[in-house]
């Protein structure tokens, strides 16, 4: 039992510890030394711990007192009332639970009022007879720290309170912070100065006369704007900083930044201290009393009745988290009543009556290995962050793009630092910055490859002044190669599934043969069986893209990926020497399919700048092959609806390049047809007017054979108008399963619905050619399941099918 006690003891005071060395950081540095998570997570540990052994409660343990303190560079200020913190819960359960203890202790219900949990830091107002006295931090909660002067230039912190009849003393709370959209601009004007500050020192350095000077060290130059305008890591650090900054002693570009960081801040109050019998009797009807007195309140305020509502909001914020102006962390439930305050009263560190909910973290800190640069289809060379993996809004991230050197450059991130890495929700991984305090030297900045890393060639941009980076080579360079291939095969062009990033790889840069079978895309539908067989690949780990070893060997690993060797009964009968595997049969089959697919989808294929389907789509609907096109001048491009200018002129400088003539000449020699069987010629369909010419068609929900788009491209190409709401106007309604009020609408005006099946028709051979609606097709049309069957017999997949395979 001892023992037991004193491990815990000692993990206990090893606890205590990092987190006072964590709250120092934070609140006095406006640093972080961990991420907020890893901070709830020691605290909770050491709550756990003090809750199983009584003897390890202390008073001063940080479970029992409120993180922060005064710092020596301000003045301290004694709160007329406790500043709290609040106490946390991580679910809906953990929620629940509060709450019902928090009535049973009340021993009434009562309304609760829900509140975003601002991410800044809080403030205390003193109003002395509506006169601003003091604007304090929350320190320890008795002493915070005199930040009255920068509080005073904040806007939405009025020095008198407008109305009249003021108590004589009154202690408003609320949080201060930096929106969203203030902070990614304080940022961009960090990177300014940053640049300023680095121009400032090359011309003090040229001034200087030759001889006593060495060579501009440009590295240490950026260091050290660096450290003197940091990119800030988030919000609230940002905010922290900048409400506890010593305005007066900055001078030059640091008191322009100093200037900028104040003016960024913002209020919102969240509460009352001192208040000697306030005229209201709820808080929420306190917001309404600040907000007469010219005092900001939080839109985001709902007063409910049941803990449904409550839980309600969580998860309205949970989702909609980022449509708020500012950061959030959570949500705080407070009960409404403030009598109940008084009844329920606080512990030494928080009221008992109100609550944060906190939601899960979008942000995480792992540590950046490297940043690499990768060349794309288009050749731009692109610097990502490889980082050490790690969990964030539910997936593992490796990988965060970082655009270009500039951004490389504005992140302030060195390759070996702690990095934040954020996303949220669906949104792609972002590295926001540095973890600078985290830092011990052995750190080193990215610098830009001056050369193509696929091939040596020289990168440029494309057009004078531009950031991006990319590799002239286009078409050598094994990287772009082997995105142009991987191109060819992808969904919106070609669809050849055999043929992804892996085969393309093969095929263009196989360690086996030496010569790989293309060079360009121009030999891909040349390629015979004889020449996949012997191909064979480096295996690459599918994140890091490094060669794979045999785990036995050790030895890096191989893999023939179009050949397998004969079986028995193959054998037996005289079959010798490795076959086709299925991988390379499906690739020909695949292929020789493709000969003849869509035109448009061919046009994708090609990788000419800006076509992609929608520009495709319009100029294979317009003429019919791409000999039309050929033969089409500048001005008949740009004039086809969809295409304009810019697509016209990436269209006749794509043509006029000899080895892309080439691909085009060497795909025809092998049977790709180029062309729309039956097509009138340029224009033709358009000017004679399709089946559908005058008539209007709303498509809704899911009809099976057809996308959503490619069910209004059906309805403009046999020109149609597609419209997207029902009205009188209306002719037909297309709707499948999952027709939502626009089906009700259509029954509602007695306008003709048509099933997959007869849309099918009507797109393809007019308005002219579906049978007539039948008598009591009422009851046909209340039954949707009905319909869907009668639609599925009258409309054979594979007819519809058939006819786009040809
Ligand atoms: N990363 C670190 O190293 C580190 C160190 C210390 C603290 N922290 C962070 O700070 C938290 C603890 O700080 P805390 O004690 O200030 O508690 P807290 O931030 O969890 O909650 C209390 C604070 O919430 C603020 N708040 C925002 N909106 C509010 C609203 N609508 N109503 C009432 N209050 C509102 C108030 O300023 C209040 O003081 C930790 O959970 C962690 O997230 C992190
Ligand atoms: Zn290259």
């Amino acid at each position: 039992m001892t023992t037991t006690l004193d491990a815990a003891n000692d993990r206990a005071q090893q606890l205590r510890e990092q987190i006072e060395r964590a709250r120092d950081a934070y609140y006095q540095q406006d640093a972080q030394v961990l991420s907020d998570a890893e901070y709830d997570a020691l605290v909770h540990e050491l709550e756990a711990l003090e809750q199983e052994h009584a003897e390890l409660q202390t008073q001063d343990s940080p479970t029992q007192t409120v993180g922060g303190g005064v710092s020596a560079l301000f003045d301290p200020v004694v709160h007329a009332e406790r500043m709290l913190s609040l106490d946390n819960v991580f679910s809906i359960d953990e929620l629940r639970e509060w709450a019902a203890k928090t009535v049973a202790s009340a021993g009434r219900e009562g309304a609760w009022l829900c509140e975003l949990k601002i991410d800044g830091l809080a403030i205390a107002l003193r109003y002395e007879h509506g006169v601003l006295v003091t604007a304090a931090t929350r320190g320890d909660g008795r002493v915070g720290e005199d930040v009255t002067e920068n509080a005073l230039r904040v806007a939405g912190i009025p020095r008198e309170l407008s109305g009249s009849g003021h108590p004589a003393i009154v202690e408003v709370r609320g949080e201060v912070f930096i929106p969203s959209a203030a902070f990614e601009r304080l940022n961009a004007l960090q990177e300014r100065l940053r640049a300023r500050q680095l121009e400032l020192s090359r011309e003090r350095w040229a001034a200087r006369p030759e001889a006593s000077r060495g060579p501009f060290d440009e590295e240490a130059q950026l260091a050290s704007a660096l450290r003197r305008f940091p990119a800030f890591a988030n919000p609230r650090n940002a905010a922290s900083g900048g409400l506890r900054q010593q305005l007066d002693k900055k001078s030059g570009l640091e008191r322009e930044a100093g200037d900028a960081r104040v003016a960024a801040l913002r209020l919102y109050v969240h509460g009352i201290g001192a208040w000697q019998d306030p005229p209201v009797a709820s808080q929420s009807e306190v917001y309404g009393l600040l907000a007469e007195w010219g005092l900001p309140t939080s839109p985001y305020l709902r007063v409910v009745d049941e803990v449904d509502g409550v839980v309600d909001f969580v998860e309205r914020y949970g989702r909609e988290r980022h449509s708020v102006e500012h950061e959030i962390d959570g949500v705080v439930v407070k009960v409404d009543e403030l009598a109940l305050h008084d009844e329920l009263g606080a512990t030494s560190r928080a009221p008992r009556w109100a609550i944060a909910y906190k939601y899960p973290p979008e942000e995480v800190r792992t540590r950046l290995l490297d940043i690499v640069v990768s060349v794309g289809r288009t050749g731009r060379a692109t610097p990502f962050a490889v980082m050490e993996p790690v969990r964030v809004a539910g997936s593992v991230v490796r990988q965060a793009t970082l655009h270009n050197q500039d951004v490389v450059v504005a992140k302030g991130v060195l390759i070996g630092d702690t990095v934040v890495l954020r996303k949220a929700g669906d949104v792609i991984p972002e590295v926001l910055g540095p973890v600078a305090e985290l830092r011990d030297g052995s750190e080193r900045a990215f610098v830009m490859p001056t050369h193509c890393p696929n091939c040596g060639t020289e990168l440029r941009p494309m057009k004078e002044g531009d950031v991006d980076l990319r590799c002239p080579n286009a078409r050598s360079c094994p990287a772009q190669v082997r995105g142009r291939v991987e191109h060819v095969g992808s969904r919106g062009a070609l669809d050849v599934e055999a043929l992804g990033e892996v085969t393309a790889a093969a095929l263009t840069q196989p360690e086996v043969p030496e010569t790989p079978p293309l060079d360009t895309e121009a030999g891909l539908f040349e390629l015979t069986i004889e020449q996949l067989i012997p191909i064979r690949v480096v295996v690459r780990d599918g994140e890091t893209g490094e060669p794979k070893r045999d785990a036995k060997t050790d030895e890096i690993a191989h893999r023939t990926p179009f050949q397998r060797n004969p079986s028995a009964a193959e054998r037996k009968q005289g079959l010798e020497g490795p076959q086709p595997s299925k991988q390379a049969l499906t690739l020909l089959a695949e292929l020789e399919r493709a000969k003849t697919t869509d035109l448009w989808r061919q046009l994708v294929s090609l990788s000419i700048r800006h076509v992609g389907p929608v520009a495709a789509r319009a100029l294979a609907d317009w003429f019919g092959s791409l000999e039309a096109i050929e033969a089409a001048s500048r001005e008949e491009l740009a004039e086809v609806e969809g295409v304009g200018p810019i697509i016209a002129d990436a269209v006749i400088d794509w043509l006029a390049v000899d080895w892309h003539r080439e691909i085009l000449q060497r795909w025809r020699a092998a049977g790709v047809r180029f062309a729309t069987p039956d097509h009138p010629g340029p224009g033709a369909a358009a000017a004679a007017g399709g089946v559908l010419a005058g008539i209007t068609v709303v498509a809704t929900g899911s009809l099976e054979g057809y996308t959503r788009e490619e069910a209004q491209e059906a309805i403009i190409r046999a020109g149609g108008k597609a419209a997207s709401s029902v009205s009188k106007k209306t002719d037909f309604v297309a709707a499948g399963p999952g027709a939502g009020s626009k089906l009700g609408k259509a029954e509602a005006l007695g306008l003709r619905i048509l099933d997959a099946g007869e849309f099918h028709v009507l797109v393809t051979e007019g308005a002219g050619a579906l049978a007539l609606p039948e008598e009591g097709g009422d009851a046909e049309a209340s039954d949707p399941e009905g319909a869907d069957a009668a639609a599925a017999d009258a409309a054979p997949t594979t007819s519809t099918t058939d006819e786009k395979d040809e």
